[in-house]
């Protein structure tokens, strides 16, 4: 604030959720895009559109494993009465020197070989004699077997047209032609694609690394015995687990007391290994909120985190600003487990899209029939439930209630159900918006 009259950050505001997220995304700084290796790649947005740099396939070739013929020598062929023709040698993938098949002339030639000179149809092996003059072959014989195969003669039995069984130079893509665009999602099938193109590195968005601290002098690691009055720290587990599902690199810190110093030395330790950071806990209105207490107070060449009040449920208070001689943007959630992971999904998982260039920012909305009355809903906020989406029913089932402790309903929910603002009621069978919170 500057000590005249901000409205936009008066300290009694209450932000709308829309507001808090356009002012988190309108801060982010996109990193600059880096070169990886294709399998470093994966899952990363492509940073720049793609060429094709040479044809696919590269070169016409066989679908089938058969015999290179002209088509005009076999266009008569049938079984009663086949054509034969003489056997040159063989072609097998990835050979370089090619015979040239001259009328009168088959070349035994494999799936994926380069269709020789003056061969234009290739006929499959199961329409010949396979060389053995025995009526129709089901398979050619292995070359270690019959070497005599490569030669001699075969009898044609069906006709092939011109180009049959032949797989065009260029036929899939163009050289020239576009590959991908930026912004594409660089799953199998693209990593596929490149690799064929023959790239071995692609320039991507990088993965933003977030950095999960949780505050609370009650914490205690999973697999220590619990004393009076703690609880075992699950919030970090679960911000990181979920900044990883949501693309991110990302570090889980220990649970660190509810001590100003310690937090201020913990998160400045970190500065070096984060794109973004990310609290739980202490942002609320106790004696011991140190979160609140330590990043409001930091002066203006640390940064500055406002601490805001929001019209939903749960997740009500949130900090954000941007910290740190590189202006970290730093989300502070509040500690309810459920208020935590909500918010995760409304403002980090986000901002990690966001950074990390994906087309898919935001999760999308879609309508479903809720199959139990919801009961009331405060009004003036928007109320973010949890529940079972059944898609091929179009039904969502509330999944506990609207406590925000409940850790088990939210770990047997995949959905979150919005209630908006001005709703206050939801009666069973009404129609809601549902976040489906699958790994996409
Ligand atoms: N007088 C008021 N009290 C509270 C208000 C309020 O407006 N006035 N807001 C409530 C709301 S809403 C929320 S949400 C919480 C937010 O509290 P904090 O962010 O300060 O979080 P803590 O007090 O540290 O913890 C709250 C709760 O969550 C448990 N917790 C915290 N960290 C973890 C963790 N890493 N793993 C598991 N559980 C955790 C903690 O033990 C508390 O039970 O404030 C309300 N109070
Ligand atoms: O807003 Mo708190 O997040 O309701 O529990």
């Amino acid at each position: 604030m500057n000590g005249t009259t901000d409205q936009a950050h008066h300290p009694d505001r209450v932000w709308s959720v829309a507001d808090h997220l356009d002012d988190i995304l309108a801060k982010l700084q996109l990193p600059a895009p880096v070169s990886r290796q294709l399998l470093d790649a994966q899952g990363c947005v492509l940073a720049e559109d793609l060429t094709v740099p040479l044809p696919l396939p590269p070169f016409d070739n066989s679908s089938m494993d058969g015999y290179a013929v002209r088509a005009a020598d076999v266009a008569a062929a049938t079984e009663g009465s086949p054509v034969t023709l003489t056997v040159i040698g063989d072609v097998a993938a990835g050979s370089g020197e090619l015979p040239t098949v001259e009328p009168g002339q088959a070349a035994r030639i494999m799936t994926g070989a380069p269709v020789p000179p003056g061969a234009d149809a290739v006929v499959p092996v199961e329409w010949t004699d396979g060389g053995t003059g025995l009526g129709p072959a089901a398979t050619m014989r292995a070359h270690s077997h019959a070497p005599q195969d490569a030669g001699g003669e075969v009898r044609v039995h069906r006709p092939a047209a011109d180009g049959a069984h032949v797989r065009r130079a260029g036929s899939d893509a163009r050289a020239g032609e576009p590959a991908l665009s930026a912004g594409t999602v660089l799953g199998p099938t693209q990593l596929g694609l490149l690799a064929a193109l023959g790239l071995d590195t692609v320039t991507v968005r990088r993965r933003p690394r977030v950095v999960v601290l949780s505050t609370g002098s009650e914490l205690v690691q999973p697999g220590e015995p619990l004393g009076p009055g703690q609880i075992h720290d699950s919030n970090s587990f679960q911000l990181t687990a979920a900044a990883r599902a949501a693309g991110a690199l990302a570090y889980r810190v220990g649970a660190v007391a509810d001590d100003a110093k310690t937090l201020r030395t913990t998160l400045e330790d970190q500065y070096a290994r984060a794109d973004v950071l990310v609290t739980s806990g202490g942002v609320s209105v106790g004696a011991y909120d140190v979160v609140k207490e330590t990043l409001a107070g930091l002066g203006t060449d640390e940064g500055r985190v406002e601490f805001r009040k929001l019209a939903m449920q749960p997740g009500k208070p949130q900090g954000f600003g941007l910290i740190g001689p590189d202006r970290i943007p730093l989300l502070a959630l509040p500690g309810n487990p459920v208020s935590s992971y909500v918010s995760f999904e409304l403002f980090v998982r986000p901002v990690i899209r966001t950074l990390m260039g994906h087309p898919e920012v935001h999760r999308r909305p879609v309508p479903a029939r809720v199959t139990a009355s919801l009961g009331s809903s405060p009004r003036g906020k928007r109320q973010f439930l949890r529940g079972a989406h059944d898609p091929v029913a179009g039904t969502v089932t509330p999944v506990g209630g609207t406590g925000s402790h409940l850790i088990k309903a939210m770990a047997h929910a995949d959905a979150l159900i919005v209630i908006p603002e001005d709703t206050t009621e939801v009666p069973a069978d009404a129609v809601v918006d549902v976040l489906p919170l699958g790994p996409c």
